[in-house]
């Protein structure tokens, strides 16, 4: 579960952003919207420990993030964070599989090569894996971020607009495979979006 109070944060003087308190269960999905530029990626970024609350705090089960040291926080973060955000950041000179493994090898110090097929496999991307990330299209690059958000079995899963480069059916495969990982790993699953189609889909959402 992860759940914030009072959460505050400014990138300069002339722009604090006040959050709404937000609770997310494990198994379940919460949709942030909002218009553009009312802090939805700061705030997703704020929740995976990227960016420091000015005040407030982030819980993600008994282990409040913003009070963990930099080295722990990093350790927190591959183990239990899952990140799916917009820009795709690939090491471009491994393939794809690769690519998967390795979050799990820097997470954990193994290469969970079986689960990454596996998941790659999910996201009918079997026939890819052995290409650079560079050689796939934009919304296939997409769906191996998600593979590599998932690998560890995170507890939390937080995703920036993950369906908005793919079609009709690639966004209802990605959003059913998010939130069925999600419930089926207890994980609590937070998707920054303007999603039309996801918005009918999930109805827990908070509005900045
Ligand atoms: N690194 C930064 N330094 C200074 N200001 C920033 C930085 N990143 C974002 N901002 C500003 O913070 C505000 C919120 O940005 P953010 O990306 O969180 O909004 P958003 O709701 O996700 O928008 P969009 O829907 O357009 O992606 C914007 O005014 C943006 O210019």
């Amino acid at each position: 579960m992860i759940t914030t109070q009072n959460l505050q944060f400014s990138y300069n003087s002339k722009q604090n952003f006040s959050f709404p308190d937000l609770k997310c269960e494990s198994g379940n999905t919460l949709l942030i919207t909002g218009n553009s530029g009312k802090g939805k990626t700061t705030l997703l970024h704020l929740l995976g420990g990227l960016l420091t609350p000015t005040s407030g705090n982030i819980q993600i089960d008994d282990t409040e993030i913003s009070k963990l040291s930099p080295s722990k926080l990093d350790a927190f973060r591959g183990k239990n964070i899952g990140m799916v955000l917009q820009k795709s950041y690939f090491v471009e000179a491994l393939s794809v599989l690769d690519n998967v493994i390795l979050a799990s090898w820097l997470a954990t110090g193994k290469k969970a090569k079986e689960k990454a097929i596996q998941l790659l496999t999910q996201l009918d991307l079997e026939n890819q894996i052995h290409k650079l990330p560079a050689q796939l299209s934009i919304g296939q690059q997409q769906r191996v971020n998600i593979a590599r958000a998932l690998i560890n079995n995170p507890k939390v899963i937080l995703a920036d607009e993950p369906t908005s480069s793919l079609d009709d059916d690639n966004a209802q495969i990605v959003a059913d495979l998010l939130a069925n990982l999600a419930s089926k790993h207890k994980a609590a699953l937070i998707i920054v979006t303007h999603d039309q189609r996801l918005k009918s889909k999930f109805t827990n959402a908070i509005n900045l």
